[in-house]
């Protein structure tokens, strides 16, 4: 029966028309066509296969999306097929399961935690009532700024980035900063090592006999680790909350969702856990990559300096030589706003967004997918496209924004930092608030200069890239700020 069962799978398989895929050795697949930088090998491998490949991670057939127009198909086209996550045993260890709503399985419980983050925290109106909160930890960023000029030391911007935008999200989402300086863990490191093991290829979940892998190289020790130190942070956090009950007088996110508990609104369950990973999701999810393209950017105009000057005349017209540069006066910024876009389209945080995995056959551009495919979109690759960006796709060009006015949040898949269809990044306008007025304040306040490298390797050095989920710069910004002439 077994030997029947092989024939007919085979003979049904042989029928199906596959999408190209490179030769894959036994066992591994396609996995040794893999760097440290996969949007890069994948980029790679679809300027041979296509922007439609079929590759195989052990077992695990694996699709890669390198185009606009099949990005389209998959998240638009059939975005309720593609809308489901895959699992890795990261995801189990780190994220219970996926009870998190980043890679929870598309569903009820999915569509309750994604809507209650985006009513509660993300929505327009709750994104507009923090400003108070961005301006002092901004002021308080550049106050350190401006008394680190005096000594001739280089500055760690990288670090006073990730320092801020901790504090802000901090203060939103839990009432109080948990400064990382004050916190006994080192919450950075932290964070970057969830990165890399929730963006590390799972050898062992894609070739079962490798599972032991995980515990000769120490995986599963440190993916419990670092879960297990994040849960007693966060419900330290809760428990705080629930001490002070009655007697706090301000009512954050964490409130929020403690009442949401506690009275079962709408008849949803929520538990204590369910609660630190929405927790986790805004750490993992929104501190990392809003830090990161500020420090992208950052990097980008100290070292394009016709743009910085672009943009610091831009600031001054609307900012009137104010020490402070507010958010209603960043709004009708367009030169800022493409000096965002670029970084984003050349430093997406995401390079392969988040995986999904297919729930039902489907056909693409007249190949046949079968259902439990795992697919990865390569928004990287798709922003680097030279019939849509040109023949200078990789160089830094603010300007081009500003003939071209893209839109990313989701509508046009040349340009898809954040995703798009159901599982789009619910954190745009929380992250895009906090992006604009701290570029347009350190811009507009301070004159930068990076070290001068010895060995002149300074692409290589201010450009490489860190591994995981999140893709940010491997090297930390040593600068050296002045005071600009205009807010003397
Ligand atoms: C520059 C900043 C950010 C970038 C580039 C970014 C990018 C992304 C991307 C690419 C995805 C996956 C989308 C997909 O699968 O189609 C995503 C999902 C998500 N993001 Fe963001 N994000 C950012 C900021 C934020 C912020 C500030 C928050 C919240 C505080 C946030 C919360 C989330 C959540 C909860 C998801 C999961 C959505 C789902 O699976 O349904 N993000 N983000």
């Amino acid at each position: 029966f077994l030997f029947l069962k092989q024939i007919l799978k085979r003979a049904t398989t042989s029928n199906r028309n596959l999408p190209p895929s490179p030769r894959r050795l036994p066992v591994i697949g396609n996995l040794h066509q893999l760097s440290l930088h996969p949007h890069r090998s994948l980029r790679n491998l679809s300027h041979r296969y296509g922007p439609l490949m079929l590759l195989h991670f052990g077992r695990v057939p694996i699709l890669v999306v390198s185009s606009a127009d099949i990005a389209h198909d998959v998240m638009k086209t059939h975005d309720l097929k593609f809308a489901n996550r895959p699992k890795t045993k990261a995801v189990d260890i780190i994220m219970n399961g996926g009870r998190d709503i980043g890679f929870s399985s598309y569903g009820e419980y999915w569509r309750q935690m994604k809507s209650l983050c985006s009513i509660h925290l993300l929505s327009k109106k709750m994104v507009r009532s923090f400003e108070n909160i961005r301006e002092e930890e901004i002021v308080a960023m550049m106050e350190k700024l401006e008394k680190a000029i005096s000594s001739s030391l280089p500055v760690n911007l990288s670090e006073s980035l990730l320092n801020m935008t901790n504090n802000v999200i901090c203060r939103i989402a839990m009432g109080r900063k948990y400064s990382l300086e004050e916190n006994p863990m080192d919450f950075a490191t932290l964070l970057r090592t969830m990165m890399e093991l929730l963006g590390a290829f799972p050898f062992g979940d894609y070739i079962r006999g490798l599972a032991w892998i995980y515990k000769i190289r120490g995986l599963d020790r440190k993916m419990e680790e670092v879960s297990r130190t994040f849960m007693e942070f966060l419900e330290g956090v809760l428990q705080e909350h629930v001490d002070e009950g009655e007697k706090k007088e301000t009512f954050d996110f964490v409130d929020m969702l403690l009442q949401i508990q506690r009275d079962k609104t709408n008849g949803f369950e929520l538990d204590r856990s369910d609660i630190r990973l929405i927790m986790l999701d805004i750490f993992v999810a929104g501190m990392i990559t809003t830090y990161t393209t500020l420090d992208w950017a950052m990097m980008r105009l100290i070292r394009h300096p016709e743009c910085m000057k672009k943009l610091q005349d831009e600031i001054q017209t609307y900012s009137r030589h104010k020490l402070y540069v507010s958010e209603e006066q960043v709004e009708s910024m367009k030169y800022l706003k493409a000096v965002i876009k670029e970084v984003l389209r050349l430093h997406p945080p995401g390079p392969l967004l988040v995986p999904r995995q297919l729930s039902e056959d489907v056909k693409l551009k007249g190949y046949d997918i079968a259902a439990g495919t795992q697919v990865l979109i390569n928004a990287w690759a798709i922003h680097q496209d030279t019939t849509t960006w040109g023949p200078d796709a990789e160089e830094f060009k603010p300007d081009r924004h500003l003939d071209q006015p893209l839109d990313f949040s989701g509508q046009d898949f040349k340009f898809i930092p954040f995703g798009s269809g159901r599982r789009l990044c619910p954190g745009i306008g929380f992250a895009m608030a906090l992006i604009e007025v701290t570029l347009a304040n350190l811009v507009n306040r301070f004159n930068w200069k990076v070290e001068t490298r010895p060995l002149g390797d300074d692409d290589q050095y201010y450009l490489a890239e860190a591994t995981g989920i999140e893709v940010c710069r491997k090297f930390p910004l040593f600068v050296f700020p002045s005071l600009a002439s205009s807010t003397l």
